[in-house]
C-alpha cells in the first residue's frame, strides 16, 4: 500500500438532500450528506436499514439524481472534475460507460455470452479494448483464467460474481461502486470476492465504494462512513468486524452520531 499524507477525493457529495414523497408521507432519505471518498482506498458505507446508503450510492454514480447539493466526481489530471448532480443524460451514459464501474448483489451477467465475452462486453460497447497483458492481469488475479469459455450457468455464484468484478475492474474507471456485491454469496466465496476488491484498491489504486450491511464484509474496506436517518453518522478508520459490530449496535441503539474512531 502506499503511504499519502494528503487525502485526494475520487468523489464527493456536498450538502446532498434528497427527498422521497411529498407531505406525511415525506422521506428525506438524505438530509445535508457531506462526505468525500479517497482516491485509491476500498470505503463500506454503513448504517440501519432506511438510512439513505443506497440513496447517497446512487446519487454518487449519477443512477438517480438530487433535490439539492452537489455531487462531484474528481477528475485526476487526465480527467476533469464532473458535477455529476448537474450532469445530463448524455454526459452520466458517458460516465457510466468509461469513468463509473458497477458491481452488483445480482450478478448481472449476460446468460448468452461466455465469461470472456462478458468481461469485455462495455468495453466493446465503448468502442476500446484493453492490452492483452491488462486483460491476463485482471482475469489471472481474479482466478478466472480457465473459465473464460465457460457460460454464467456453467459457474458457480462467486466464480459469476469474480466476472462481474473483472468487467468492472477492465476499464479502469474512476470509481467502483459495489452494492451489497457479497449478498448472495456464501461466506468462503464472498471472502474471495472481497479479498479482489480490496487487493484491486491496495495493488492497482483503484477506487471502490461498497454499500453492505455485513460486518464481515465491511472489515476487509479502509474505512467505513456510517449514515443514519440520512445523515452522516460517523466513521471507522481501519475497520475490523468487532469495531464495526460495536460501532453499528450503538447506532442502531441511539440512532446517534457516533464518533470517528
Ligand atoms: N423510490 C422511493 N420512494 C419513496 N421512498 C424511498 C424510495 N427509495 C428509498 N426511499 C426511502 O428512503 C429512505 C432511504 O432508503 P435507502 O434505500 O437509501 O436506505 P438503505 O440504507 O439503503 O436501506 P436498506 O439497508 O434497507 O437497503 C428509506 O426510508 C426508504 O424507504
Amino acid at each position: 500500500m502506499t503511504s499519502r499524507s494528503t487525502f485526494v477525493p475520487a468523489c464527493s457529495a456536498h450538502d446532498v438532500v434528497r427527498v422521497y414523497g411529498r407531505g406525511d408521507a415525506e422521506v428525506r432519505a438524505l438530509d445535508g450528506v457531506s462526505v468525500a471518498f479517497e482516491r485509491g482506498r476500498f470505503t463500506a458505507i454503513m448504517g440501519p436499514s432506511g438510512s439513505g446508503k443506497s440513496t447517497l450510492m446512487h446519487a454518487l454514480a449519477g443512477l438517480d439524481g438530487v433535490d439539492s447539493g452537489r455531487v462531484v466526481l474528481h477528475g485526476d489530471g487526465r480527467r476533469e472534475d464532473v458535477e455529476i448532480s448537474a450532469a445530463s443524460d448524455a454526459v452520466l451514459t458517458g460516465l457510466r460507460r468509461d469513468r463509473i464501474g458497477f458491481v452488483f448483489q445480482a450478478f448481472n451477467l449476460l446468460p448468452v455470452l461466455t465469461a470472456r465475452d462478458n468481461v469485455l462486453l462495455p468495453m466493446r460497447l465503448a468502442g476500446t479494448r484493453p492490452s492483452q497483458e491488462w486483460f491476463d492481469e485482471v482475469t489471472g488475479r481474479l482466478g478466472l483464467s480457465a473459465r473464460l469459455d465457460h457460460l454464467p450457468h456453467e459457474m458457480s455464484g462467486g466464480q459469476q460474481q469474480r466476472v462481474a468484478v473483472a468487467r468492472a475492474l477492465l476499464p479502469q474507471p474512476d470509481v467502483i461502486f459495489a452494492d451489497e456485491p457479497t449478498g448472495n454469496l456464501d461466506s468462503q466465496s464472498g471472502a474471495e470476492v472481497l479479498s479482489m476488491l480490496r487487493s484491486s484498491a491496495r495493488e492497482t489504486g483503484q477506487t471502490v465504494v461498497m454499500v453492505t450491511h455485513d460486518p464481515v464484509a465491511a472489515s476487509y474496506s479502509d474505512r467505513v462512513v456510517l449514515l443514519a436517518d440520512g445523515r452522516p453518522a460517523g466513521e471507522i478508520a481501519h475497520p475490523t468486524t468487532d469495531t464495526v459490530i460495536d460501532t453499528m449496535r450503538a447506532l442502531n441503539v441511539t440512532g446517534a452520531a457516533v464518533a470517528a474512531r
